[in-house]
């Protein structure tokens, strides 16, 4: 849609050409076809955010909504320097890089708005690569509408929409896409390890990694097609296929390490599923009101309470969880409590984590003793290494141990003491929590970069599969269109002839103002 610069305008007022405020500028003249073509450039909407380099400024509020002590509004494109001279009344424009104390007032009126720190970011050493302008406001509403306002009103300028000031740097080369990515999820992240693999991603680790991957490639490409149009020749360096060959192998194994713990990333992006799950009354639903730390299930002396799964999202020594709650395992029930253990058994199944409960006065019971056989059976089967479902026992009620009772038979699995009642034990299962969790997760503070969505995963994959078709020995020109296709991949991982669709997904992830 094209807003003539005449006509109204949806939101926000034109400075009229008769009424010039500062007559140093330049005035906007809707008479002027040049003007003309540029306010239509400015305001032409499509369906997602406008193509960089449109020659639109765009403006919006990048700190949070609502009241606060400072806000931050930005702009970015062509116009923004015109507009911080039209908002500060000022011939010149205030140092770059520098915060200016300046007074900010409405074009339209010449009221003040505020007294504000202004900073000029001249392109290309700016964030999204074009100049930009930031105007440290008072956080109240009154004043962030009115410089909104006001920056509305300049000739050029229209509000940002969702992601756009990110898609400029992208599309100038400030950004590639897994550092996109990464913003996305530094700006999303809730917990301290999404933090932390957030900001290693923003900080370009996996972009770098896949870039030197790709470098990799492309030498074995060129080896290949000199090969191909040189392999005759006397000149041609001798081992330059069996080089090729070498790191093209190294990158075969490297990218299978990768994949194998690709889940990791997207786990810790988007929750790691830990269930607890044991017999009716073990406390189940205590330690789960207990980790959350808010009253998610009923916690009740009767057996058989929990009838569903309950599931609470929940920050686990800094790892997010999605917590679930589910009905005590037995047998012989009535028609809902066996619905609810069929429901146990089958989010058993999707679980990352299982916490085993069990009431430690209580393991002589039967419902004890065939859940512990079942615990038993699953810990036999899991191999260390094994980090696609993991398993800690917890005895509950601890508090029920006289010191001169009974205490859990030496045969047990390695397992946790607790009582949910007192807090005794809580520190140690955070701790064996926060261990398995890294194991579940991956740790963000070491290793190689993590892969955190399911597209990196794609291309991993394709880029491994294009190369088990890498067989220089029977065929070189179809070797070396394996080497391209396996290449593309890990091009377009990075966002390198990304479609507009995926960028429209990625970039939805980000809100008005980044
Ligand atoms: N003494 C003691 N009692 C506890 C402890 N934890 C839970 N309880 C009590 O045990 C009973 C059962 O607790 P819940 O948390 O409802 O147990 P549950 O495993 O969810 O039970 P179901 O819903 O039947 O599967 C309640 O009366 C709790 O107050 C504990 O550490 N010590």
């Amino acid at each position: 849609m094209v807003h003539s610069p005449t006509g109204p305008h949806p939101r926000f007022l034109l400075v009229p050409a008769s009424e010039p405020q500062f007559p140093h500028l330049q005035t906007p003249d809707p008479g002027d076809p040049v003007w003309n073509m540029r306010w239509a450039l400015c305001t032409r909407r499509s369906s997602g955010a406008a193509a960089p380099g449109s020659g639109a400024t765009i403006f919006a509020l990048s700190s949070g909504q609502g009241r606060c002590g400072i806000a931050v509004i930005r702009t970015s494109g062509p116009s923004s320097g015109h507009a911080l001279r039209i908002l500060t009344a000022a011939r010149d424009l205030p140092p770059a890089r520098h915060a200016s104390l300046r007074l900010l007032s409405d074009p339209r009126s010449g009221e003040p708005l505020d007294r504000a720190l202004v900073l000029w970011f001249p392109g290309p050493r700016s964030f999204t690569g074009e100049d930009c302008v930031e105007f440290h406001v008072h956080g109240g509403p009154a004043v962030v509408s009115g410089v909104l306002q006001a920056l509305g009103s300049v000739p050029g300028l229209r509000p940002a929409e969702a992601g756009e000031f990110t898609r400029r740097a992208f599309a100038n080369g400030k950004l590639n896409l897994t550092e996109v990515e990464g913003l996305a999820d530094l700006i999303h992240a809730e917990t301290e390890a999404q933090r932390r693999q957030a900001l290693r991603q923003l900080d370009g680790e996996l972009g770098h990694l896949c870039r030197g991957w790709a470098e990799t490639l492309t030498k074995a490409l060129a080896h290949v097609e000199a090969y191909i149009d040189f392999g005759e020749d006397d000149n041609l360096e001798e081992g330059v296929l069996e080089q090729a060959d070498i790191e093209v192998r190294a990158l075969e194994v490297a990218l299978g390490a990768h994949l194998r713990d690709a889940r990791r990333g997207q786990r810790l992006r988007s929750g790691a599923h830990v269930v607890v799950t044991g017999p009716p009354n073990a406390g189940k639903s205590s330690l789960v009101n207990l980790l959350s730390r808010k009253p998610v299930s009923i916690v009740s002396p009767e057996p058989g309470t929990t009838r569903d799964v309950l599931e609470t999202p929940v920050d686990l020594a800094g790892f997010p969880v999605l917590l679930s709650d589910t009905a005590g395992l037995r047998e012989g029930v009535g028609p809902v409590e066996q619905e609810g253990v069929r429901r146990a058994r089958e989010r058993l199944e999707q679980a990352d984590l299982i916490l085993a409960m069990l009431d430690a006065s209580d393991l002589a019971s039967p419902s004890s003793c065939n859940f512990l056989a079942t615990v038993v059976a699953s810990v036999g089967a899991q191999s260390p290494s094994d980090s696609s479902q993991r398993l800690l026992l917890v005895l509950n009620k601890s508090d029920l141990l006289s010191p001169e009772g009974p205490r859990p038979p030496p045969d047990l699995p390695p397992h946790l003491l607790l009582s949910c009642l007192t807090g005794e034990g809580l520190d140690g299962l955070l701790e064996a929590l926060r261990k398995e969790l890294a194991a579940v997760c991956g740790d963000p503070s070491t290793g190689s970069p993590l892969l955190t969505r399911a597209r990196h995963q794609h291309h991993l994959q394709g880029c491994l599969d294009a190369l088990s078709h890498y067989k220089p020995s029977k065929d070189l020109a179809l070797a070396a269109e394996a080497l391209r296709v396996a290449r593309g991949h890990l091009t377009r991982l990075t966002g390198g002839g990304g479609t507009e669709e995926i960028l429209d997904i990625i970039f939805r992830d980000f809100c008005v103002g980044k």
